[in-house]
């Protein structure tokens, strides 16, 4: 599918994307850059990428397919770099959580010719584990990626990158990028969110040795994506500060009322809260596949 890919970016998501379209010959040479020199170097010992650059420049020359994905912030100096040595045949893409602030990022530095070759993707699979070692060759194998296409994009280029994704197992739909920035705050950035406060709010009690020496099943299932990479969601909670603040608001009216029905020990309300909350998830998720840690994404499969 493609001569040579750059990953900008060697950790958990690139590694990931670079191991599958090896593994699948989809493409003949992975050339890779990172910021860290022990991580080039350990994404070439896992073979993740065919061997390390030194700078972005000399990972793109001959690339017909960069996939940048770094912190979302950092793509600001990974896409400025990009424009001053991208080669004229190239597809770009990303794999960055945030859609918004990485479009605009891209309409500040890249030219007209290769902002229309700038794909926008992100892909809805990944874990609380970062940098090569992470990466595994079926992250992407039955999740979904979306790819939030802009004005200039040609349907060809588009149609490229979806394949690219699919040829990894991916299921690829497209939405506007302020929907899914709104839709993804929801979904992935509110429980990142929720997870960290959850255990910042134990680690400060007076208590919380004994607290943390009896936390187990519930307590772990909750807060798994608190152990996730703090630059990374530094990065994204201020890139998508509008719509994360207004979830967390959202979310905070949520456990007011929940406080409400507590406080005046209204037995009747809490259960049909619950009630209601368990058949929403049930249905999202049906008994047989209930094991989330460990099973690909199905939902609407
Ligand atoms: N982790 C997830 O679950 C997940 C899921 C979907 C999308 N994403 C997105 O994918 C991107 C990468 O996340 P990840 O989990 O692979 O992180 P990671 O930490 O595993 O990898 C990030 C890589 O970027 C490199 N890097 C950091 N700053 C750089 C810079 N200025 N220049 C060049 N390289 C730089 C790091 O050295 C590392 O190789 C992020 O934008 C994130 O929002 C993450
Ligand atoms: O499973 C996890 O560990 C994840 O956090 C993956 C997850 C998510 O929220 O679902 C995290 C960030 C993304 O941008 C996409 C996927």
């Amino acid at each position: 599918m493609f001569r040579r890919l750059a990953l900008i970016g060697t950790g958990l998501i690139g590694g990931s994307l670079a191991l599958a379209l090896r593994e699948r010959g989809e493409v003949g040479e992975v050339v890779g850059y990172s910021r860290r020199l022990d991580t080039r170097l350990a994404a070439e010992r896992l073979g993740l990428i065919d061997r390390p650059a030194d700078s972005i420049s000399e990972a793109v020359a001959g690339a017909d397919i960069v996939f940048l994905a770094t912190p979302v912030k950092a793509m600001d100096a990974v896409l400025g770099e990009l424009a001053t040595c991208l080669p004229d045949d190239a597809l770009v893409t990303d794999g960055g959580s945030v859609k918004g602030a990485v479009v605009e990022r891209a309409r500040a530095h890249l030219s007209a010719a290769q902002l229309a070759r700038f794909v926008p993707g992100h892909p809805i699979a990944g874990r609380e584990r970062s940098g090569p070692e992470a990466a595994t060759a079926e992250l992407y194998r039955g999740h979904r990626v979306i790819l939030t296409p802009i004005a200039e994009n040609r349907a060809e280029d588009v149609a490229r990158i979806e394949a690219m994704w699919q040829a990894v197992g991916a299921r690829v739909e497209q939405l506007d990028v302020a929907h899914h920035d709104h839709v993804l705050a929801a979904t992935s950035h509110l429980p990142h969110a929720a997870a960290f406060a959850m255990v910042s709010s134990l680690a400060r009690l007076a208590e919380r040795y004994e607290v943390f020496r009896y936390a187990a099943g519930g307590f772990c299932d909750f807060t798994r994506i608190a152990s996730s990479d703090p630059v990374m969601w530094r990065d994204i909670c201020l890139d998508n500060r509008n719509e994360i603040l207004a979830m967390l608001d959202h979310y905070r009216a949520e456990l007011d009322c929940l406080r409400d029905m507590l406080e005046s020990a209204d037995g009747e309300a809490i259960e049909s809260y619950f009630a209601e909350a368990k058949a929403v998830r049930d249905a999202l998720y049906p008994a047989a596949q209930a094991d989330l840690t460990s099973r690909p994404d199905t939902r609407g499969a």
